[in-house]
This record gives structure tokens, sequence and C-alpha cells, in this order.
């Protein structure tokens, strides 16, 4: 059985049951917990909730657009049908405009049109992040030092939405790479079941490139939350769980002659990768807070 699922639920019911109401950004609610803490063993399973369908491709081309294209460019995500970014692009003019009522939200630089600013993908490109992290785990497995940051402060102010998962530390252990997470804001319902699969085939190409198993990944989150209008959702979710518990975890396929991160395709079909024997129990769907 999925043990993601037990780990996903039990943050849930903690949140409803322990969770605050506040106020945001956003004008919805949302009920928080502080913090919260987890591991998850990809060696042992791949990480994809059953108690809902998730979309896999999305989630895997979301993460291929920040680590591998290293773009913040939304219109790479739309030519793959990937919307979930739609939201947050900057228009024409420079704008950043509420769905809801039309205005202004912030406004930069035209140069920054169709794309969310300074953040993710542009942080990976400008730091060399990527290059510099595989350069280490070929060449000096023993390296302490291997923080990976999207958290930068000189490109807040031209950034739409700052980078929620914002950092990984990686170390090599007996062969195994593993991973610890850190992000600082986490919409539990849409943001986290697509984080959490998203990091594990991460971790899974990293490790195939060079040349290690993967391992564990700690995932730590600052502001755990339900927006008020997801609760609904939320307790279905539980009620599935509660009567059927989980479904057993499905394979990932990677495609074992990739050995290069560059290469693994990002064309909207994902040849490079396969879930095999996907049992969940159908689609929630959620509505995404701007
Ligand atoms: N409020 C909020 N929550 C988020 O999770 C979030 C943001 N904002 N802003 C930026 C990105 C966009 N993310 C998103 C946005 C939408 C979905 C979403 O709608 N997922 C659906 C299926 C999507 C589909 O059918 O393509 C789901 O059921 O998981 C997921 C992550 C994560 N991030
Ligand atoms: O990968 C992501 C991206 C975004 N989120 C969520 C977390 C929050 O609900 C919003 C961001 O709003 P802030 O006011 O900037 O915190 O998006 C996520 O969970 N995962």
């Amino acid at each position: 059985m999925s043990k993601w699922d037990d780990t996903y639920i039990q943050l849930c019911k903690d949140i409803l049951a322990q969770g605050v109401e506040v106020e945001n950004r956003t004008g919805i609610n949302s009920i928080k917990l502080p913090s919260y803490h987890f591991q998850i063993d990809v060696s042992k399973e791949f990480p994809i909730l059953t108690t809902k369908q998730l979309f896999i491709r999305q989630a895997a081309l979301e993460m291929l657009w920040i680590y591998q294209q290293q773009s913040n460019d939304v219109r790479w995500l739309q030519d793959r049908n990937v919307h979930i970014w739609d939201k947050w692009e900057i228009d024409e003019n420079g704008d950043w405009i509420s769905e809801e009522t039309g205005e202004v939200l912030k406004h930069f630089d035209p140069k920054y049109a169709h794309t969310i600013g300074t953040a993710y993908g542009y942080i990976v490109k400008k730091y060399k992040l990527i290059d510099r992290l595989l350069d280490s785990l070929k060449n000096d497995p023993e390296d302490r030092r291997r923080v990976v940051s999207l958290w930068q402060d000189a490109e807040l102010d031209n950034a739409v939405l700052p980078s929620c998962v914002w950092s990984t530390e990686w170390d090599v252990t007996n062969g195994t790479l593993n991973l610890l997470v850190h992000q600082r804001s986490c919409d539990v319902p849409l943001g986290l079941p697509f984080n959490v699969t998203q990091y594990a085939l991460l971790l899974k190409m990293i490790a195939q490139v060079c040349g290690y198993q993967a391992g564990t990944i700690d995932w730590s989150i600052k502001d755990a939350h339900i927006y008020v209008n997801q609760v609904d959702g939320i307790r279905e979710q539980i009620k599935r769980y509660d009567e059927n518990g989980s479904l057993p975890a499905p394979i990932l396929w990677l495609n074992p002659d990739i050995k290069d991160f560059y290469a693994f395709d990002s064309s909207l079909e994902c040849k490079d990768f396969k879930l095999e024997n996907y049992s969940h129990m159908g689609k929630i769907a959620f509505p995404l807070t701007q």
C-alpha cells in the first residue's frame, strides 16, 4: 500500500484538527500549521497519491521547465498543454492581473512579458545551479556544501511568485543519493502532491545520470495550509482513505539509456518515463487560489 498516502492523509488530518485559520495575501483564508516534516524512501516506493488521481505529466513537465529547461516562460508549459501557471503570467504590458477583479496586482518591466519574472527556472539558469550540482555529484561525491537555493534576495522584487520549494540539499552515502527539500509555503491539496512526485522524479533522474541509487527525501514545510474553499475536497479524500485505505504504489520506469540530465525528453509525450500499474481513486477538483 502507498505509504505516501499514509503520510499525506495524516498531514491533512493534523491541519484540520490543529490548524489555525488565518488571513493571507490571496483574500481566501487558509487553515495552517506553522511547520511540518516527513521522510519518504524513494528506494522503497515511488510517491504518487492513490487516494486521488495525480497528473504526473503536468507535474513532471513543471519540474523539467524549472530544472532542465531553466525557463520562466509560461508559454513553454502552455505549448505542452500545461496550464498550472497561467494565473501568474505577466502580460504584454508587464502587468500581473487579478483573474477575479481585472486589477493590476503588480507591474513589471515589459521585458518579462509571458514569464513569471525572476523566480524558479530563471534563477536555476542565472546561477548555473544544476550544472554545479551535476559537477559536484560526479566529481566530488563527499562534498557537504551541495545546497541548491532558488531563494536569491536580489531577485525577489521582479518575481511574480518567489519560489515556494526554495532549497534542496543533496548528499551521497554508500552510493545512494539522498535529498532534503525545504518548502516555505505549501498548498497541501494542490501544490504538495505535485511537489513531492516531481522531486522524487528529479531525484531518480539525477541519481541515474550520476551513477547512484535514489534514496530518501526529507521534506520540511513552513506554513502547511489548506485554503478554506478546499476543505470539502480534502474531507472527501480523507473519507476515501478511512473507508478503503490506500492502493499499492505504482512503479516508475525511467529510460535507463539516458545518462545526461538534459537529454530526458521534455516534449508533450515525456517519452523517457512511465508509470506502471498506477491505480487511484479518481480526480478531486480543488480551487486554485491566485
Ligand atoms: N495557490 C497556489 N497553489 C499552488 O499549488 C501553486 C500556486 N498557487 N501557484 C503556482 C503553482 C502552480 N501550481 C499548481 C497549479 C495548479 C495545479 C492543479 O490545478 N492541479 C490539478 C490538475 C491540473 C490539471 O488537470 O492539469 C490537480 O488536480 O492536481 C497544481 C499545481 C503549484 N503552485
Ligand atoms: O510549488 C508550489 C508553488 C506554490 N505553492 C503554493 C503555496 C501558497 O499557497 C501559494 C504561494 O503563495 P505565497 O503567498 O507566495 O506563499 O502557492 C505550492 O504549494 N507549491
